[in-house]
């Protein structure tokens, strides 16, 4: 339990001179209370905002930051001055690049901590490692443009976290939550138990001057109100009874949720048939919210409401179905240990409960930056326990023990100093014992009481116990990187430290033979990011080669055992092999990001109980795969590409010489006979990979065939299906209920009148052109490289596309002399 000043919202009377006229019955004023109270686990919301590029996450963080008196005032996206997008790149560039952390107070006692995450292909990697620490998610919907291929991917990721859906945009033309809903339903939840319940559905009314309908606010489907908000005081919503056709949408939605929910709620079934006596419209707002809650945490039902944070409408409302609905840390998901019968299980006081011992600590680093003035700090998310400045740690992942300095509850650009982070929470360390000391991805074990109680702890169990670390998809583009002088080599080096320690999907390849160093990323803007933060950031005095495909290669046979021996009875043996055979009696550990393996038969000789080292085996393990990391680097026979898909294999009698400095002389053994090995593998053994994207297309139908004729001639693509576009305003005869007879949900139709405008520009075109066909294809990344502009000539400008990483393809032969060439 801690205390914390929090935010507490109050209702009070509409007064004189509110813009709204008619049946006016209050206005909720946010954000001006602050008080302080006490709250624990069950309070607390960690959630991770996700979207497709420009949806509207930082907008809408920004609100809620607003209204939970965070901010002073509402930043924008536009003008560069929002909280969570805080590096210059992402202020200019109006994108965000980087997930942001920050802690708010919300109503009474809550404590949301909410990690804005970027839309933009290439920065997959910071939402991945967002939503391996979040308990939940709010997906945030372009109510024009539906759901978009970045939303579809963010929801296969976070394919088990309960989610909220919040349709955004619905003050734009076009916009439309009947086509998004079922977009949503035909995309996610066709065929799987998960059913959407609406929350609210939008609100329109008809200025009294002009003859459209204006998004005014949203109806509460709970409570039976209508909720709308003026753009001239961002804190006041004004809350009025539903008018007659409110009413009737309002009706039929409020029974379409007791259907759903009572198709899974048993004791909502009680209360409709025995409390509310068979009637919807006695069925109580409290009793919904508990279902909807039970029913969201188990991932059964997917809360959905609708808004327009950029002209602050339905922000609160969202905020408030966080809290109502979304998992608390002791609800969520437990994490994956490396341990499977380590017994695991939640505590509403400790959070994790581990090995049933209530004084472990449990942390996890999912993040580093530097920050120019406080230097190296760590994101963790504290699973169990609470982490206690000044507390003695151990690194789970290097076999590291080091001192704790000061933490920090962060808030995007700035953090506030705390002396204790508890279960649920993400916190920051930082101080100069950390430099060295912690990773992204590794686990962190304290004594929660003791400053140094590690000694208690079980050596064999609690003290191995790791969070299954965070899976890093393989780069596909390299740029060659050079110090303009000699002298500035070390400088470039120390840069691209900083860079790699903060952005684990960035990598660097050295070949030895020509001495080029190459920066590899997730994509063309990824680079062009690391780019620019090495030369305007990280002053690093440097110069660019032409950005080029990531190629790999890999082995097809396995290599000759290579051995070392000295007189000390001191014996090293290991061979690389290719990934595909089975090794059920190694321990395996994977090694960074090209889908190398290094596994470690059991060993005779120094298995746990008998390692008497001073070094631990964590540590002479680590040197291992740290060298073995090197060894597949230094590249194929082809042209010198780095191995992928291969493994390192160690034979079990491996030994120390009694003589060892320390992990040192084991890196270097290990290196070159990984060397040895690969170089006396003959090159016909060795096979290319390039990175094959998976691409969606959407383009007229008038032009399908120029564009499948470019894609399997020139492009050497591999067309998996085509599509017709579902249109959400002319294909669609019946609006309201979907197209899933299991699956009856009632979405209100959407006002005409705030299509027209789109509808009339269809119908002003040819019939072909408002036909869309989307095409589903595998392409060579190499072939795409600048589709941009193709596309645009082959459709005339009316198409659109999106690619992503597939998997590393072995490169046919007749492509094969031509890559080369092209190096
Ligand atoms: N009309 C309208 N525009 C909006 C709304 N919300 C956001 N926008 C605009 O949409 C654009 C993208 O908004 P962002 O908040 O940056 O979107 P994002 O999802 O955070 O973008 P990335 O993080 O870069 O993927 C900006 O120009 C916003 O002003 C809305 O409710 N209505």
């Amino acid at each position: 339990m801690w205390k914390q000043s929090v935010y507490r919202w109050t209702r009070v009377r509409a007064g004189a001179g509110s813009a709204c006229s008619g049946r006016l019955s209050a206005i909720w004023l946010g954000r001006k209370n602050l008080s302080t109270a006490t709250f624990s686990l069950p309070k607390v919301r960690n959630i991770g905002i996700i979207a497709h590029i420009d949806a509207g996450k930082t907008t809408t963080t920004e609100r809620m930051l607003y209204y939970a008196g965070v901010l002073k005032h509402i930043g924008d996206v536009d003008t560069g001055d929002t909280m969570t997008d805080f590096l210059e790149q992402e202020r200019s560039r109006g994108i965000t690049i980087q997930s942001a952390a920050i802690s708010f107070p919300w109503r009474d006692s809550f404590t949301v901590n909410l990690i804005d995450t970027p839309g933009h292909i290439d920065f997959t990697f910071e939402v991945i490692r967002a939503l391996k620490v979040i308990d939940s998610c709010v997906v945030i919907l372009d109510a024009v443009a539906g759901v978009e291929a970045q939303t579809e991917k963010v929801w296969k990721q976070s394919q088990s976290k309960p989610k909220i859906c919040f349709i955004n945009k619905m003050d734009r033309m076009g916009a439309s939550f009947n086509h998004t809903v079922k977009d949503l339903m035909r995309k996610f939840m066709q065929g799987t138990t998960t059913k959407p319940v609406l929350i609210n559905f939008p609100y329109y009314r008809k200025p009294l001057t002009g003859s459209d309908y204006v998004f005014q606010g949203v109806i509460d489907v709970i409570n039976g109100k209508s909720l709308t908000w003026n753009q001239e005081d961002p804190d006041a919503i004004v809350i009025n009874d539903l008018d007659s056709d409110s009413l009737e949408q309002y009706n039929r939605c409020r029974e379409s949720m007791i259907e759903t929910l009572t198709e899974y709620d048993e004791e909502l079934v009680q209360h409709f048939l025995e409390d509310a006596e068979g009637d919807y419209s006695k069925v109580s707002a409290q009793s919904l919210n508990a279902s909807i809650r039970k029913l969201s945490v188990q991932n059964k039902v997917v809360p959905i409401l609708c808004g327009a944070s950029f002209k602050n409408i339905g922000v609160q409302p969202l905020l408030d179905a966080i809290v109502n609905y979304l998992p608390s840390p002791i609800e969520a998901q437990l994490p994956q240990l490396n341990d499977e019968n380590i017994p695991v299980k939640y505590d509403p006081k400790i959070g994790c409960l581990v090995n049933n011992n209530k004084n472990i600590c449990i942390a996890f680093a999912f993040k580093v930056i530097t920050d120019p003035i406080r230097g190296k700090q760590v994101f963790v998310r504290i699973y169990s326990g609470t982490l206690n400045s000044g507390n003695t740690v151990y690194n789970s992942s290097t076999g590291e023990k080091f001192k704790l300095g000061k933490l920090l509850v962060p808030h995007a650009g700035t953090s506030q100093p705390v002396n204790v982070l508890s279960a649920g929470q993400i916190g920051l360390l930082t101080g100069s014992t950390i430099e060295n000391s912690i990773s992204t991805g590794d686990t962190l074990i304290t004594h929660s009481l003791k400053k140094d109680g590690l000694k208690s702890f079980n050596k064999k169990k609690e003290l191995t116990l790791k969070i299954n670390p965070i899976s890093i998809p393989p780069p596909v583009f390299g740029v060659s990187i050079e110090p303009r002088t000699l002298s500035n080599k070390k400088s470039m080096e120390n840069a691209l430290d900083t860079l790699i320690t903060e952005d684990s999907s960035l990598s660097i390849t050295k070949n030895e033979e020509t001495g080029q160093t190459v920066l590899n990323g997730m994509g063309e803007l990824h680079l062009e990011i690391a780019k620019d933060r090495l030369i305007n950031d990280l002053k690093a005095d440097v110069e660019f080669g032409q950005l080029m495909v990531s190629y790999k290669e890999t082995i097809t046979l396995e290599t000759n055992l290579e051995t070392f021996e000295n007189d000390n009875d001191y014996k090293f043996s290991l061979s690389v092999m290719p990934n595909t055979a089975t090794n059920s009696d190694c321990a395996t550990y994977p090694l960074g990001i090209n889908n190398n393996y290094l596994l470690m038969e059991k060993n005779t000789k120094y298995d746990d109980n008998e390692w008497k080292l001073q070094v631990s085996l964590e540590s002479i393990i680590n040197s291992i795969m740290a060298s073995c990391i090197v060894g597949l680097q230094r590249g194929g026979k082809l042209a010198n590409f780095p191995l992928y898909g291969c493994s390192i294999k160690i034979k079990g009698d491996w030994t120390l010489p009694l003589d060892i400095e320390g992990p040192q002389e084991i890196l270097k053994i290990t290196r070159n006979l990984i060397l040895k090995a690969l170089d006396d593998l003959p090159t016909n053994n060795y096979t290319l990979l390039e990175p094959v994207m998976d691409l969606s297309l959407i383009i007229p139908q008038s032009d399908v065939g120029v564009v499948l004729q470019d894609l399997t001639g020139a492009r050497k693509a591999q067309i998996l299906s085509i599509e017709d576009e579902s249109c959400p305003i002319s294909s669609d005869p019946s609006p309201n209920i979907s197209t899933d007879n299991h699956n009856r949900i009632y979405v209100p139709p959407d006002i005409s009148s705030t299509l027209h405008t789109i509808t009339g520009k269809k119908n002003a075109r040819d019939t072909n052109i408002n036909l869309k066909k989307i095409i589903k294809a595998k392409v060579p990344l190499r072939e795409i490289i600048a589709y941009t502009s193709k596309l645009r000539s082959l459709s005339q400008g009316r198409g659109e596309f999106n690619v992503e990483y597939n998997d590393m393809d072995k490169v046919t032969n007749d492509r094969l002399q031509s890559i080369l060439n092209d190096l």
